[in-house]
C-alpha cells in the first residue's frame, strides 16, 4: 500500500484469519470485542464470523473448527461519500497508505445487506453520534 499499490484478496485473507483467531479467542473468554476492520468483501466478513468456512480460500488452521465457540458480530458501516472521505484522509499525516488508494477500495467495497447483521452509520455524523448510535443499537439486540 505505501508503493500506491492495492491490497488484493491473497495479502488479506490470511490477515482476515488471524483477525477470526483472535476474535474467537477473546469472545470464548467472555470479553465483548471491538475490531476496527475495512473489510470491504462480503466474504471478507463472512471469515471474521465463521473462519475458513466462511471463504472460498481457505484458512490453514482448520483444528480451530473443532473449538468454535458461537459468535455473533454486528458490523457497523460506516458510510461516507468519495469526497469526504478523500477530504479526511489529504488531511491526515503519518499514515501509510496514500489517498490515491481511496478510489481502489470504493470499488472493491461491497456494502453489507441482509442476511448480514448490520446498521449502516453516515461518517458525515460526529464520533460522539455514531458511538450513541452502536451503543443504542447493542442494547436492543
Ligand atoms: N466522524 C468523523 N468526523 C470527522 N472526522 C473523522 C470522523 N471519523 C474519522 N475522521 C477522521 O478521518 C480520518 C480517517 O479516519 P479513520 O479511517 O477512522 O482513521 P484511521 O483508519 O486512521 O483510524 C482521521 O483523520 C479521522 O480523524
Ligand atoms: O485508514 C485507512 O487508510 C484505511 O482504513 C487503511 O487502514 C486500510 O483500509 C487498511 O490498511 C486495509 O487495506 P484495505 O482496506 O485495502 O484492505
Amino acid at each position: 500500500m505505501g508503493k500506491g499499490i492495492p491490497l488484493d484478496d491473497q495479502d488479506r485473507i490470511p490477515w482476515l484469519c488471524n483477525l477470526h483467531d483472535i476474535l474467537l479467542r477473546d469472545v470464548a473468554s467472555g470479553q465483548h470485542v471491538v475490531l476496527a476492520c475495512s473489510a470491504l468483501k462480503k466474504m471478507y466478513r463472512d471469515i471474521l464470523t465463521q473462519g475458513k468456512d466462511g471463504a472460498a480460500l481457505k484458512c490453514e488452521e482448520s483444528e480451530k473448527e473443532a473449538k468454535r465457540a458461537e459468535m455473533q458480530l454486528l458490523v457497523v458501516h460506516l458510510s461516507g461519500s468519495f469526497e469526504v472521505i478523500s477530504g479526511r484522509l489529504l488531511k491526515r499525516k503519518g499514515h501509510f497508505m496514500p489517498p490515491e488508494l481511496l478510489r481502489s477500495q470504493f470499488e472493491t467495497l461491497e456494502p453489507p445487506a441482509a442476511p448480514e447483521n448490520f446498521i449502516q452509520i453516515s461518517v458525515d455524523k460526529n464520533v460522539s453520534e455514531i458511538i450513541a448510535k452502536i451503543m443504542e443499537t447493542l442494547k436492543m439486540k
